[in-house]
């Protein structure tokens, strides 16, 4: 019998080609992994369906053999299609309630909360993160809600009954105070993917999230 995996939220990478200066998809999360990822979002927003699923395919392979979980973004179709380990939605995506009808019990349900609100709705729901969504204003998603700030992931960790990741303008220089304010971990595109250098971002990164202690650069 399938279990659902066993997750670790520390440091998220969700992937996007379009920042990552030319490099392969497989180059930046190998190198992330190297350097500490323990989760993959595939979220690629201008690509075709086959091309989605060709990417999705080919990141099941790589992140199936180093044992780190492979998150589709919205498409429960592909994530059901390559077998991933999970989906993440949004408030504007595919109902929870039937992504987890069509993924089953064994499968990680992500869901984005952008008020505080959402965040204790969520606590009665089948799902198995919130993403904080966004903690800062980001050039990489600008159709977000107002961000909710230091504070505000405070206020959503205090209430939410999910393990948290905070998203959204994150980098070495305020990730440890969004795990200070109480959230499991730090999802972030730019910091890794535009990073001259993934692995040694990503490495950075865990070391601040796992440590929650700064670290010169
Ligand atoms: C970990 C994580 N948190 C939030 C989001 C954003 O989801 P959503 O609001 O549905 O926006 P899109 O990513 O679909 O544009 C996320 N993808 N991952
Ligand atoms: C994919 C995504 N979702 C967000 C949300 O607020 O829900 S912000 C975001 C992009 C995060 O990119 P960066 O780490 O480069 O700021
Ligand atoms: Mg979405």
């Amino acid at each position: 019998m399938n279990q659902k995996p066993s997750f670790d939220l520390s440091l998220y990478l969700v992937t996007d080609r379009e920042l990552s200066l030319g490099r392969p998809l497989e180059f930046i999360v190998e190198e992330a992994i190297k350097g500490g990822v323990t989760m993959v979002q595939l979220r690629e927003t201008s690509c075709s369906t086959l091309e989605f699923y060709q990417l999705a395919k080919k990141l099941k392979a790589l992140l199936q053999a180093r044992n780190v979980p492979l998150i589709i973004n919205n498409r429960a179709d592909i994530a059901l299609a390559v077998d991933a380990d999970g989906l993440h939605i949004g408030q504007s995506d595919l109902p929870w309630q039937v992504a987890r009808r069509l993924l089953g019990p064994d499968k990680i349900i992500g869901l984005s909360v952008e008020t505080l609100r959402q965040a204790s709705d969520a606590n009665e729901l089948d799902i198995d993160y919130i993403g904080i969504s966004p903690v800062f204003a980001t050039p990489t998603k600008t159709d977000t809600a107002p961000p909710f700030g230091l504070e505000g992931v405070k206020a959503v960790c205090a209430v939410s009954r999910h393990p948290s990741v905070g998203i959204g303008g994150i980098s070495s220089q305020n990730a440890a105070q969004i795990i200070a304010k109480g959230a499991s971990g730090i999802a972030v595109v730019s910091a890794i993917s535009a990073a001259e250098n993934p692995r040694q971002a990503a490495k950075l990164l865990a070391n601040i999230v796992k440590n929650k202690v700064y670290e010169m650069e």
